[in-house]
């Protein structure tokens, strides 16, 4: 079952999924006496982390580490954890686990980065939850973290993108298997642009799209705004 909640801009729609977001890691703290976040770059994606600085939460006991990123110099501006940063400088002190930057071959780094992944968490074919929340974007293809449509990926944590249509070309990405292994999936999408692909996403049972390939083990919930709800 996919949840959806409608806003009526941009800025109350991340508020509000900031807000559940923190409901959520408190709990798995609760819980589990620590949470697991995976953060996501794009404009929904990276302006929900100013929402969600200033909720001040305990970030010693959360892991974060961003679900894809651009496969370009470490300091370079279009990397997703530079971008990240500069909207919640406090995680550089924090739990931020960070993928490779160039200076290998992307395949290498994605198989370094999967490696490291599988002695953490084990094989990724265990069904068995590992984050308690995955925030996505949606790009108008369908495409979510640095997963593009019609394209096939090894089994792995980790999977490289050679040829992505959104610059920068190289990307790394959690694949499918990495990303279905959270309690909780929040999709963050706005605009006239990403309707046919969100409502596809939501609404049809047999949609091929990424993002219709991502929900969580316990919660798929879609934040949107009226460009998107409407029809559905
Ligand atoms: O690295 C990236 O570009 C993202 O992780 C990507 O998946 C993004 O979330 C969507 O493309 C939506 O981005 P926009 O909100 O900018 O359209």
């Amino acid at each position: 079952m996919i949840e959806v909640n409608s806003f009526s801009n941009n800025q109350e729609l991340t508020a509000k999924a900031a807000q559940d977001a923190e409901q959520i890691l408190l709990e798995a703290i609760a819980e589990r006496g620590k949470a697991r976040l995976v953060i996501t770059g794009g404009t929904l994606g990276i302006q929900i982390l100013s929402d969600l600085r200033k909720l001040g939460l305990p970030l010693e006991k959360i892991e974060i580490m961003v679900g894809d990123e651009r496969f370009v110099p470490l300091d370079h501006a279009d990397r997703n954890e530079y971008q990240a940063l500069e909207a919640w400088p406090e995680l550089a002190n924090f739990n931020l686990r960070r993928f490779p930057a160039t200076g290998r071959p992307v395949d290498a780094a994605a198989d370094a980065m999967s490696r490291e992944l599988e002695a953490e968490f084990g094989g990724i074919e265990s069904p068995l939850p590992c984050f308690d929340l995955v925030l996505l974007g949606m790009g108008p293809d369908g495409h979510v973290a640095s997963l593009f449509p019609d394209k096939s990926h090894a089994v792995s944590w980790v999977v490289a993108e050679h040829a992505s249509p959104k610059p920068p070309s190289q990307r790394l990405s959690l694949s499918y298997g990495a990303l279905n292994r959270s309690r909780a999936v929040f999709f963050l999408a706005s605009g006239e642009a990403k309707r046919e692909a969100a409502q596809c996403a939501i609404a049809k049972a047999d949609c091929d799209l990424p993002a219709a390939m991502v929900g969580g083990l316990e919660l798929t919930r879609w934040y949107v705004d009226s460009e998107i709800s409407r029809g559905l």
